[in-house]
C-alpha cells in the first residue's frame, strides 16, 4: 500500500531525528524516491518538512504547554507527529484543525503506538483550544528566550551572534528566514544576454525580478523544478546568489587572467571565473572529493565551458605546481554558513561557538597555503557565507600578520554604487534580512611582491 504525504513526511523527520540528516538531503531523497507524486503533493511534503525543521523550538515551546511529558522525551515518532500537526494547526490552511488533529491520532495508531493515540489526541485538542491563547517569551524575560522562541533558533546561537549584533540587528537578520524568496539564477553570458534570457523566461510564464546588485543576476519563481526552468539543460543560466556573484566581481578578473579556485564545487563560482577570464584564460578548479569534483564537471559540461581543469586536491595540502601561478585566488572556504540559515533552515541546529573556532582553524590552515600561489601583484580573495568575526575579520587580521607581502585593497571599484562605501576598507561583510542576498563575507588580499 503506497504512503500518505503526512507518512512520507514522518519517515523523513524520522530520518533527519534518529540520523542527524540535514533536511534538504532528507526531503530530496525522498522526492526522488517518490516521483509518481504530482505537483501539489510535492508541494505539501516540502512546505511541511521545511516548516516543521525551521519552527521546530517554537513548536515545541507551544506543545510543552499541553504535554506532561517534554516533547524533546517523547519516542521520536510521537515527537514528529505533535510537531507535523502543530505546524498544520498554526501554519497551514490545507485541513481545518479538527481534522489534521484526527488524521494525526490515526497516524498514531497506525504507526503502531495505538495506546498513545488518547495522549496525543489530548495534546492537540488543548493546542487547538488554546491556540489565540498562547503566550510565547517576551523581551523582558530575557532577549535570548525572545529571539530563539520568536524565530526558532538555539539561546546558543542567540547569545553567539548577540556578541556581534545588536538586539535589532541581530532581529533583522533572523527575520530573512521568514520573507518569501525567488530563486537567484546567474545568465550565462557566453551564450546569451540577460535581457534575451528574461524574455524567454517571461514568455513561458515564470516570474522574473532583476538582480540588486549584478546585471546578469534575475530572481525567478513559479516554476516547478529548477531542471524545468527554459534554458536550464542548454545550460543557458546556473543557479547563484548575488552575494556568491559579487565575490567573484570582487576579483577583478581580467580577460587571459590564471584562476585557481580552491575550494570550488559544486563549481558557482568557478563558472563565473571561466566566463569573466574568457577563452585567453584559465580557471583551476579544486575540491576535496571525486564526488564533489563530479559536480564542478557536471556543471561545466551544462554551461558548457572548456577553459577550466578540474582536480581533487586538499586545499590544506600545498601545491608546488602552483606556486605563483595565478592572477587570482578564489579561496571560498568551507564554513559555519551562518548566512545561509534563511535557505538552509536547519544549519542554525548545528552551528557552536567550538565549531566556529574549529573551522576558523582549518580557513588559517587553509588562507596560509593559499599565500603562495598568487603571482606577485595578484589577488587572494577570501569568502565565507557566514557573518561571524571569528571566520572572518579576525581571520583577515591573522592571515595579513602571518603575511607581510600582503594587504588590504579596497573592493570599492568592483562593487556596485550602493555597497561602494561599506566596502572600502577591502572587506564586506553582507546580512541576509538587511542586504537583499543571503549573508556573505568577501575579502580582497593584494600580494605586493
Ligand atoms: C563554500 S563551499 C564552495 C562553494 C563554491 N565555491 C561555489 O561557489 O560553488 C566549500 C567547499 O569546500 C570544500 N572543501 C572542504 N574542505 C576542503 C579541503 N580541505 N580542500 C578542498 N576543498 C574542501 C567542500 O567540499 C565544499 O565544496
Amino acid at each position: 500500500m503506497s504512503k500518505t504525504s503526512r507518512e512520507i513526511v514522518l519517515d523523513i523527520l524520522l530520518d533527519i531525528d534518529r540520523n542527524d540528516r540535514f533536511a534538504g538531503d532528507a526531503l530530496g531523497g525522498a522526492l526522488r524516491a517518490n516521483q509518481f507524486m504530482n505537483k501539489k503533493e510535492r508541494a505539501y511534503i516540502s512546505r511541511l518538512t521545511e516548516g516543521v525543521t525551521e519552527q521546530k523550538i517554537r513548536l515545541d515551546y507551544i506543545l510543552n504547554q499541553f504535554s506532561k511529558t517534554k516533547i524533546k522525551k517523547c519516542k521520536p515518532v510521537i515527537r514528529c507527529i505533535l510537531r507535523m500537526a502543530a505546524y498544520e494547526i498554526f501554519y497551514m490552511d490545507a485541513v481545518p484543525d479538527e481534522a489534521a488533529c484526527n488524521e494525526y491520532v490515526n497516524l498514531t495508531g497506525k504507526r503502531g503506538f495505538r495506546t498513545l493515540k488518547g495522549y496525543v489526541n489530548g495534546v492537540l485538542r488543548s493546542v487547538c483550544r488554546n491556540k489565540a491563547a498562547i503566550t510565547y517569551p517576551s523581551m523582558e524575560d530575557g532577549v535570548e528566550s525572545y529571539l530563539s522562541v520568536k524565530y526558532s533558533v538555539p539561546e546558543e546561537l542567540v547569545g553567539f551572534l548577540l556578541k556581534e549584533y545588536s538586539t535589532d540587528q541581530l532581529e533583522q537578520i533572523l527575520q530573512a528566514g521568514e520573507q518569501e524568496r525567488g530563486t537567484t539564477i546567474r545568465v550565462n553570458t557566453m551564450q546569451t544576454t540577460t535581457e534575451k534570457f528574461r524574455n524567454i523566461l517571461i514568455e513561458k510564464g515564470i516570474k522574473v525580478e532583476k538582480g540588486y546588485y549584478n546585471q546578469t543576476s534575475l530572481i525567478i519563481s513559479g516554476y516547478d523544478y529548477i531542471r524545468t526552468v527554459p534554458g536550464f539543460h542548454e545550460g543557458l543560466f546556473t543557479v547563484q546568489d548575488e552575494s556568491s556573484s559579487l565575490q567573484v566581481l570582487a576579483a577583478g578578473i581580467r580577460s587571459g587572467d590564471v584562476i585557481l579556485d580552491v575550494c570550488a564545487a559544486p563549481g558557482g563560482k568557478t563558472m563565473y571565473a571561466a566566463e569573466q577570464t574568457g577563452e585567453q584564460g584559465h580557471v583551476y578548479a579544486r575540491d576535496i572529493s571525486e564526488e564533489k569534483v563530479d559536480k564542478i564537471d557536471e556543471n561545466l559540461e551544462r554551461l558548457e565551458l572548456h577553459n577550466v581543469s578540474t582536480k581533487v586536491w586538499d586545499a590544506a595540502v600545498p601545491d608546488p605546481d602552483m606556486i605563483e601561478k595565478a592572477d587570482v585566488v578564489l579561496a571560498d572556504l568551507p564554513c559555519s554558513g551562518l548566512g545561509v540559515m534563511a535557505r538552509k533552515n536547519d544549519i542554525k541546529y548545528h552551528v557552536t561557538e567550538d565549531m566556529v573556532r574549529e573551522l576558523a582553524a582549518i580557513q588559517k590552515t587553509i588562507l596560509d597555503v593559499c599565500a603562495a600561489y598568487v603571482k606577485p601583484g595578484g589577488t587572494l580573495i577570501y569568502s565565507t557565507c557566514t557573518i561571524d568575526r571569528i571566520e572572518n575579520e579576525e581571520n583577515v587580521t591573522t592571515f595579513l600578520k602571518a603575511h607581510e607581502e600582503y594587504e588590504l585593497e579596497s573592493l570599492s571599484d568592483y562593487m556596485p554604487e550602493c555597497l561602494k562605501k561599506r566596502a572600502e576598507k577591502g572587506y564586506i561583510t553582507l546580512l541576509q534580512g538587511v542586504d537583499h542576498c543571503d549573508g556573505f563575507f568577501i575579502s580582497r588580499l593584494r600580494r605586493r611582491k
